[in-house]
């Protein structure tokens, strides 16, 4: 198995990641386009970490315009094995209140204006997200929540919105007798790309708001998610300090697959394959495809 390296992506109020040591930027180029902005590299403890902040800097980047592919390539250059997903969500159930974390098991994908996939016309493949998170990941997660005292709970489904305007009434309401738990913007088709790069993926959905079905709050502002994202955030970050602390060094299987995910998925025969389209493919499938 390769060495660990873990991967955190931060979402609205999540920038930095305080903790890092001996950080270094690196802008990766990626045949996919632009990254949301550099790589930090740095380590937490004898962890090595690469982090990034999937609106950029400042959050220029709206949640439909993201490179999500360009940004998982070019963590999977980085040697990301596992990447933590850090978003901010709002909440479908009474007893998921803001400033609680939710360690989401499913998603739903609702968005519609996304590349979605690296692969495609020239190689075909089919990768599994029956279990999208990886559920070791996600028990470090919550062990790590555990010992910091942060409040969470394990599983439930994130419901991934094109956004960018927040639900209306009657969405949100369908999307909780639907029975989702939180929604989102970002974590589709994050988590898919993830699964193709064979890159562990586990969230840390962290509640701002009851999104707008509630009737004892107001529907949901940019300015009611802020007021919130800043605990989150700080509670995000003693979070992966505490993971990072116990993190093996080398990959460790995933449960789930996602260490091998690309080992029965592609279908195109080789002779049939697009050698442009299987140059981009050299860091996300180079494991399966160079043997
Ligand atoms: C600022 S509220 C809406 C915004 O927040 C979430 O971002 P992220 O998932 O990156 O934390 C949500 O998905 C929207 O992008
Ligand atoms: N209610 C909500 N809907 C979509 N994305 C969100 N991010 C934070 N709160 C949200």
């Amino acid at each position: 198995m390769a060495k660990a390296v873990l991967g955190v992506i931060g979402g609205s109020g999540v920038y930095d990641l305080p903790g890092m040591e001996d950080v270094r930027e690196e802008h990766i180029a990626s045949p996919w386009g632009e990254p949301s902005d550099a790589l930090r590299f740095g380590r937490i403890g004898q962890t090595q970490i690469v982090f990034l902040p999937r609106h950029g800097r400042g959050h220029k980047v709206s949640p439909s315009d993201i490179n999500y592919r360009a940004n998982i390539d070019a963590m999977k250059r980085a040697g990301v094995t596992d990447i933590v997903s850090l978003s901010a969500c709002g909440s479908f159930r009474e007893a998921l209140h803001p400033g609680l974390f939710v360690l989401v098991d499913q998603f739903v994908d609702r968005t519609h204006k996304r590349e979605s996939s690296f692969f495609g016309k020239g190689c075909v493949a089919h990768v599994s997200m029956a279990h999208p998170v990886g559920s070791a990941l996600q028990a470090r997660l919550a062990a790590a929540a555990e010992a910091e005292g942060i409040a969470h709970v394990k599983n439930g489904t994130y419901v991934c919105m094109e956004g960018p305007q927040f639900s209306s009434y009657a969405e949100s309401v369908t999307y909780k007798n639907l029975g989702y738990d939180v929604i989102g913007m970002t974590n589709m088709p994050e988590a898919k790309l993830a699964r193709e790069a064979e890159i562990t993926y586990a969230t840390v959905a962290m509640v701002t708001d009851y999104d707008c079905w509630h009737d004892g709050h107001d529907a949901v502002d940019v300015a009611a998610v802020v007021k919130v994202l800043r605990a989150n955030a700080e509670n995000a970050a003693r979070l992966v300090a505490r993971m990072a602390r116990d993190f093996p060094t080398e990959r460790e299987p995933c449960p789930n697959g996602s260490h091998n995910a690309l080992e029965v998925a592609i279908i195109t025969a080789p002779e049939a394959r697009d050698p442009e389209l299987m140059g981009k493919l050299d860091a996300v499938a180079g494991r399966v495809l160079q043997g």
